[in-house]
């Protein structure tokens, strides 16, 4: 069996490096930084600043300034917006930010904040944009119904890594075509040499980690716009989104038992607190398909609005919420959000270590050569 089954070979440690800066990395950006040929304006300056501060110094711990001090209440409120946002992380944000102001940036998944609707070179699977005040990330492998390959994932790391740094005051989830997600690409796991099977499933298990601590790190409004049927890895982070928007053909499903495996994105605990132990029991274990009705009678969809004019009325909302106050914005959710943070961390952990059991287990294995072989459609 293992040998019919041959998982692909992936460079997991090699991205995971490349995705921290290192000292090295941040010192190069502070230099960059002095090479600016245009003043990048006060909003992006306080943004450095706030990332500089939380790189070097951590949350942060200063008095406030008064209301008066307008300037130096700026910088503190800049710097306060990022809660405890890891110094790790704040070091590649500042990187990326600076990276973004240099007109000779080359990265792949930068987001272009003035730039609508243009497509990231070299980045078809996942569309970035950002107009409107709003990032739009979309799932763009329609013939495919959008499943997730793994580098979909490393590049939606890094669109979120982006997002929380630039201009935009919300981010927006959805996906191209009918579907909005199948959720994990099966054939992630379905090309592998069988000596590297145990080596692929502890890389794609630090992956998935790194992935779904992008989720719980995110500091601006999550949206997600559900335009289809969703599956699997996108069902269950909709607990860590702030929104969720569905159209009524949208589903959700989580169909792990069915394929050996168990639940990820932190669902094991947030879905029993959204909905319940026994209603969270009926998805995640026994594998409930919901109407999008269903879901949002159990609070896991915010809202559901008509097929017909669900893009219209979706989209002319979410444009009248990102001209509210960005600072406001990410405030309020960070009131909401940072009480939970470390245990979310710590169950993304937990459900990753299981995870990676799971694909080694034979009932995972069986079931990917279902799919494979075609004999089971869900
Ligand atoms: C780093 C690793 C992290 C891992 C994180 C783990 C996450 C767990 C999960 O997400 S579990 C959920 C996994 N997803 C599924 O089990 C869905 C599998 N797909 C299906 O059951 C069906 O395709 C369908 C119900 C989504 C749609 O069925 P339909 O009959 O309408 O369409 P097709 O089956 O013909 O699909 C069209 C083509 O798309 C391919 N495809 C669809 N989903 C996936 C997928 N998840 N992985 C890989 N490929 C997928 C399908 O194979 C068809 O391709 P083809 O035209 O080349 O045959």
């Amino acid at each position: 069996l293992l040998q019919v089954l041959r998982f692909p070979v992936v460079q997991l440690h090699m991205s995971r490096t490349a995705m921290r800066a290192s000292e090295k990395d941040f010192e190069n950006a502070r230099n960059q930084l002095k090479l600016l040929m245009k003043d990048p304006g006060n909003e992006v300056k306080l943004k450095l600043y706030a990332l500089y501060k939380q790189a070097t110094e951590g949350p942060c711990n200063t008095p406030k300034p008064s209301m008066l001090d307008f300037i130096n209440k700026a910088k503190w409120d800049a710097w306060n917006a990022l809660g405890s946002l890891p110094k790790e992380t704040a070091r590649q944000n500042y990187v990326d930010l600076v990276s973004s102001l240099s007109p000779s940036s080359e990265s792949s998944s930068q987001v272009k904040p003035a730039a609508a609707n243009e497509k990231q070179p070299g980045s078809e699977n996942i569309i970035v944009t950002s107009q409107d005040g709003i990032t739009k990330i979309m799932f763009n492998r329609p013939t495919k119904k959008n499943a997730i390959t793994t580098s979909m994932y490393k590049e939606i790391i890094h669109a979120l890594k982006a997002a929380s740094t630039d201009n935009s005051a919300i981010t927006v989830f959805t996906g191209n075509g009918d579907y909005y997600s199948s959720g994990n690409d099966l054939t992630n796991f379905t090309d592998v040499p069988p000596n590297s099977i145990e080596e692929t499933a502890k890389n794609a298990s630090i992956l998935l980690r790194e992935f779904v601590d992008a989720f719980i790190d995110f500091p601006k409004p999550l949206v997600a716009v559900i335009n289809g049927p969703a599956v699997g890895i996108v069902v269950t982070l909709l607990g860590l989104f702030d929104v969720v928007y569905a159209s009524d053909k949208a589903t959700f499903h989580t169909p792990f038992s069915e394929l050996g495996q168990s639940p990820e994105g932190c669902a094991s605990y947030t879905f029993p607190k959204i909905m319940g132990p026994a209603k969270a029991a009926e998805m995640l274990i026994l594998g409930k398909k919901l109407t999008a009705g269903e879901a949002c009678a159990r609070g896991l969809v915010t809202e559901v609005f008509p097929e017909s004019t669900f893009q219209k009325e979706v989209w002319t909302r979410l444009k009248a919420y990102a001209k509210l106050p960005t600072n406001s914005l990410r405030i309020s959710k960070e009131l909401i959000r940072s009480n939970e943070k470390e245990k979310l961390h710590a169950v993304n952990a937990e459900e990753c270590t299981v995870l990676q059991g799971r694909w080694l287990s034979e009932e995972c294995m069986n079931a990917l050569m279902n799919f494979v072989s075609r004999k089971s459609k869900l």
